[in-house]
Parts: structure tokens; sequence; C-alpha cells
């Protein structure tokens, strides 16, 4: 990253069943280009085959390191020079017989894999994701020159144990693909901003626009600071939303309002 500060930009891009996940993926190529300058870039959960398009997981899956989406997505993060955090895809490991899961793929500057992130939460109840992929079972951070990214997806967002295990493992900005529903968009703003107040971190929670699988998308991708204040907040269609975060101020919020100091882990149970 380039100083001080970190240009974030947040890819929400509309998943339409019309458009084949390979037009997708070269629309998102060339958004990705376009953001050259930024330090980090974001797209959302499953945008190549649509968070609730369950049907098409297992004839979209692939491949987290060298699949479709991973290539296409390697060499725009390279051309742009950015770090890009590439949402998430089907991935089937080992290939081609092994698990779906639900994986991010986080890309440096050069085009490299550097991390990936299993959904650990699966949504769904007894149906979809739920049913049909495997949870991930590691808390996932990733170390960038100017803060610690931390990683969840979509449903894990409702689960603050996750986040406290982010925070614990060093994370200041907290990165959030999503396909969240735009029936419960009021869940999906509450949240993104208490887990930016209970864990003094910037959120960056993206999530994709359009309807599929008869699912209609909330959109509003938000970035939150520290202190739980909105930078940044899309509309509900396509958008390409920005946001400069200063990593100094999760580090200054932490020690002025020091909240985190007064946690109190441990206490038994009253039987
Ligand atoms: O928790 C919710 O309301 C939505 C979660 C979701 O859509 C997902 O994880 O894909």
């Amino acid at each position: 990253m380039g100083g001080v500060q970190v240009r974030a930009t947040l890819l929400q891009i509309e998943v339409d069943p019309a458009e084949t996940a390979a037009d997708r993926r070269r629309r998102a190529a060339a958004l990705v280009r376009a953001q050259a300058g930024a330090d980090l870039v974001v797209l959302p959960e499953l945008w190549p085959v649509g968070a609730f398009a369950a049907d098409d997981f297992a004839k979209e899956a692939e491949r987290a390191g060298d699949g479709p989406t991973a290539e296409a997505m390697s060499a725009a993060a390279r051309d742009a020079g950015v770090w890009l955090h590439a949402g998430s895809v089907v991935e089937r490991d080992p290939w081609p017989d092994g698990q779906l899961y639900n994986t991010s793929l986080l890309f440096a500057p050069d085009g490299a894999l550097h991390t990936t992130y299993r959904k650990i939460h699966r949504f769904g109840f007894d149906r979809g994701e739920a049913v049909l992929m495997a949870g991930g079972s590691h808390i996932v951070t990733a170390a960038l020159p100017h803060a610690v990214l931390g990683l969840a997806t979509c449903y894990d967002l409702r689960f603050p144990e996750l986040f406290r295990g982010l925070l614990d493992a060093g994370a200041g900005i907290l990165v959030v693909p999503a396909g969240w529903p735009a029936r419960r968009l009021a869940h999906w703003r509450v949240l993104v901003q208490a887990r930016a107040i209970e864990n003094q971190a910037y959120v960056l929670a993206c999530g994709t626009a359009g309807t599929h699988a008869g699912v209609p998308q909330a959109g509003h991708s938000m970035v939150v600071d520290p202190w739980g204040t909105v930078l940044a907040e899309a509309g509900p269609g396509e958008e390409v939303l920005t946001a400069t975060l200063d990593p100094d101020l999760v580090t200054s919020t932490r020690s002025d309002f020091p909240v985190l100091r007064d946690r109190v882990l441990g206490l038994p149970p009253v039987s």
C-alpha cells in the first residue's frame, strides 16, 4: 500500500442470472482494472454464481488456486496493482470429487494468491449452502503492509464470537463479502455497524445488487470506521463505493476509549 492511508474500493456488482458466470468474470475483471490507484479492492460473496443459486453450486464449482475466477482475478489484481479481496467462489476440494466450500480469495498486487478463507457459518438452516457445502474451520487474518485484515463472509456477521477471534488475532480491518437479501436489510446495517463498534475496527462489507434465484439482494455495501461512523454506503443497484481508511484510527480509538481493555473472559456458569 502507498502511504498511511488505505484507499478502499468496494465493487457492489449486480448478479443477474441472464449473464453467464464467464461474462460476469470478464466484467468484474474490467471493474478491478479500473481501480488502479486504490490500495484494496473488495468484491462480494459468490458473485460468479449467485449466493442463492444453490442449484448451480456444483456446476460452477472451481479450484480456489487456479480456477477460472482465481485466474481472472489474479490477472486483474496484477494489472491494477491492488490488493484484491475477490469475494468468494464455490470451491471444490479436493478436485474433482471433494467437498464444496464457500471460499474467499485474497490476491496481492503482484497477482499471487495470498490467503483463502472458507466461510465458517453456512446459511440456509436445512437447505442450500447449509447442506451443500462444508464449513471452514479456521479463523483467517492477513497482514497487509499497513493493516491486518480479518476475513468473514455474509452470515458470519451474525456470530460476534468469530469477530472477537479476528480481533484477538490482530485484525483492524474486517472484510465481509456478502450476498445479503433485501428483506433483511435492517439486520445488515445494524450488524455491520455493531461489528465495527464492538471491535473498534473498520468494517468493509460488500454485497451484491440484482435478483438471483428469486431473491432480491440488499446491496447497501458499507464502509464503517472504528467509532461506528458510516463513511460510505451504496444504494441497491450496481455501484463502485470508495472510502479512505486511516489505520492509525484503529489504534487511537482503542486507546482513547479503551473498552476492549475491560473485557471479562472465562466466567464460570452459575449452577
Ligand atoms: O443472515 C442472513 O440474513 C443472510 C445470510 C446470507 O444470505 C448468506 O450467508 O448467504
